[in-house]
């Protein structure tokens, strides 16, 4: 993928595409852009556009979106958006996710709020985790989610993930048991490393399946897990955010010159 502003190179394998960009400006002008031309493949396509957010700096990167042309010219009306983690508590808590993406994106553009799926905040961790797989589940049943003819999960159209200094990735952290969940979509964390404690989030074979990943990571703060993560020599104590391998997918790397300040070339 060759963006204005950008040094495109390959990161590991030919569906894995490394974004650079001279300032955080030009990345949200191109994110922008990515997912607008996905919209439109996906509404084309399938008549639904299945898209997740993360939470953290994910969403000030969109920015771009709520503005012309893609506020007159993107179909909104066939977005369907989740949450790929999100904190157990209320939805008008400055910790929530869905509150974040509301303020931020959400409200400025016209989604039905219909397909705006949030977690259901008067459940606890477990039974929040249990009742958004249920709700997969059943859009998979009408048709707008797709499932993944070879891992058995469902799969995204566009997953728009974070990452944090750590590498974690939605709330999969390095080091914890559930980077190692297989079977269930959607599971809970009662010991976040990272406030606040309990959180739900999507378990890295839902990730993997999506059919595109834009992993979008700014700053030096981050550097050192993106040097990890782009490097060939890996090691056995991979980051959540080496983890994630697309089964059948384009992942985009949209990355600053600050995020890549410790990678050799
Ligand atoms: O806690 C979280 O952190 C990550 C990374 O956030 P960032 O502000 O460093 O970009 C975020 O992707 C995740 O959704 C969130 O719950």
């Amino acid at each position: 993928m060759a963006t204005d502003g950008a040094a495109a190179a390959p990161a590991g394998s030919s569906k894995r595409d490394l974004l650079i960009f001279d300032a955080e400006e030009n990345l949200a002008v191109s994110l922008a852009k990515y997912t607008a031309d996905l919209s439109a493949k996906f509404a084309a396509e399938r008549g639904a556009f299945t898209v997740v957010l993360s939470g953290g700096s994910l969403i000030h990167a969109l920015r771009k979106l709520t503005e012309a042309p893609y506020l007159q010219t993107v179909d909104w009306t066939k977005w369907h958006v989740f949450w790929v983690d999100e904190r157990v508590v209320p939805k008008d808590h400055e910790d929530s996710n869905y509150k974040l993406a509301l303020d931020g994106f959400l409200s400025k553009v016209p989604i039905p709020t219909g397909q705006v799926y949030a977690i259901n905040d008067a459940l606890s961790a477990e039974g929040a985790a249990e009742d958004y797989e249920t709700i997969l589940k059943q859009l998979v049943k009408n048709g707008v989610l797709a499932m993944s003819k070879t891992t058995g999960f469902p799969r995204f159209d566009l997953q728009l993930l974070g990452m944090g200094p750590d590498g974690h990735i939605a709330s999969l952290f390095p080091g914890h048991p559930l980077v190692k969940e297989n079977k269930k979509w959607v599971t809970h964390i009662l010991d976040s490393p990272k406030p606040p404690p309990q959180r739900i989030t999507f378990t890295f074979p839902v990730i993997n399946s999506s059919a595109y990943v834009a992993m979008v990571v700014t700053g030096a703060g981050k550097a050192g897990a993106v040097q990890k993560a782009i490097s060939d020599k890996k090691t056995s104590d991979l980051l959540p955010v080496e983890m994630a391998v697309l089964d059948d997918g384009e992942f985009t790397w949209f990355t600053d010159k600050e995020a890549v300040s410790m990678l050799q070339n």
